[in-house]
């Protein structure tokens, strides 16, 4: 049975301003295997955050389910953890109070809070930043400090939300290859959102493209590259054919949206 399904989800929200509602995900279906790296890519407001909503427990349904580790997600809980774009860290708490953050929330033992948080810490190349607060860290920082928070509650599924968005092109690179390296470990089940193509086949076991209005899947494509990967895989033709394929597929709904701008 897979970690993860999604089975005929529907999702819909309240238009601003209005008692009218639409669907922001339409019977989604998808089944993700434990320990794989899934992605999922698509253009803007095809509902990739309110994928990852779902299988949080942090969006009501409006039909389907999604079922972790044969049971039924309800609300937030102890089985997923999410690490969002922006770096949601707590400005006045330093590096070891945000990963340590995580962890009293999902009230861990007291006695082995720190040394757990200063273990992910290191582990995300920040041993000598313990004691640095947010605002004296680099977007990279902080978000090695998010993924170190997310980690360290021992999730099983981690869910991360265009984690890279705010990051240069270069500082993405490198962080990709750290993740890569940390989920290598211990490989945790990991759905992650991004625009990026590149980023996408290069991290991931599956890509999902979703398309839009209403969000949808349109394509899964699996990425038959060996593990550990490496850079020089950028240039492979399996590579360039995935990229290919996935870039074709956003093409058409890039094409639809340019027509529904150029109507307005
Ligand atoms: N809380 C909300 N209330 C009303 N509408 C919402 C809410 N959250 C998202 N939406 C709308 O639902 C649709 C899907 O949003 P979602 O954030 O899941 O898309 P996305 O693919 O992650 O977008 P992006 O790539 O731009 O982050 C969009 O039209 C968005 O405006």
């Amino acid at each position: 049975m897979s970690h993860i399904q999604f089975r005929d989800l529907s999702v819909s929200y309240r238009r601003p301003k209005s008692d009218e509602r639409f669907l922001a995900i339409d019977r989604i279906s998808l089944d993700i295997e434990r320990g794989s790296f899934v992605a999922v890519v698509g253009s803007s407001g095809c509902g990739k955050s309110t994928l990852l909503l779902a299988a949080a427990g942090l969006v009501s349904l409006a039909s389907g389910r999604v079922v972790i580790d044969a049971a039924p997600v309800t609300g937030p809980g102890g089985h997923a953890a999410m690490v969002f774009q922006d770096a949601s860290l707590l400005p006045w708490r330093s590096v070891l109070g945000n990963v340590r953050f995580g962890l009293e929330m999902r009230r861990w033992k007291r006695d082995d809070l720190t040394e757990r948080a200063l273990r992910h810490i290191r582990m995300v190349g920040l041993g000598d930043f313990a004691d640095y607060h947010p605002h004296q860290l680099s977007g990279g920082m902080r978000q090695r400090v998010n993924i170190a928070r997310a980690l360290a509650v021992d999730p099983e599924v981690l869910l991360m939300d265009e984690p890279f968005g705010a990051l240069d092109a270069q500082t993405r690179e490198v962080m990709g290859n750290e993740l890569l390296r940390i989920w290598e470990r211990d490989r945790k089940t990991a759905l992650f959102v991004t625009h990026d193509i590149e980023e996408a086949v290069f991290l991931a076991d599956k890509v999902v493209v979703m398309g839009r209005d209403p969000g949808r899947i349109k394509d899964v494509v699996q990425v038959d590259l060996p593990r550990p990967r490496s850079p020089d895989m950028l240039d492979s033709e399996t590579f360039v054919t995935i990229r290919r394929r996935l870039r074709e597929s956003l093409a058409e709904d890039m094409a639809s949206l340019r027509l529904v701008t150029e109507g307005v």
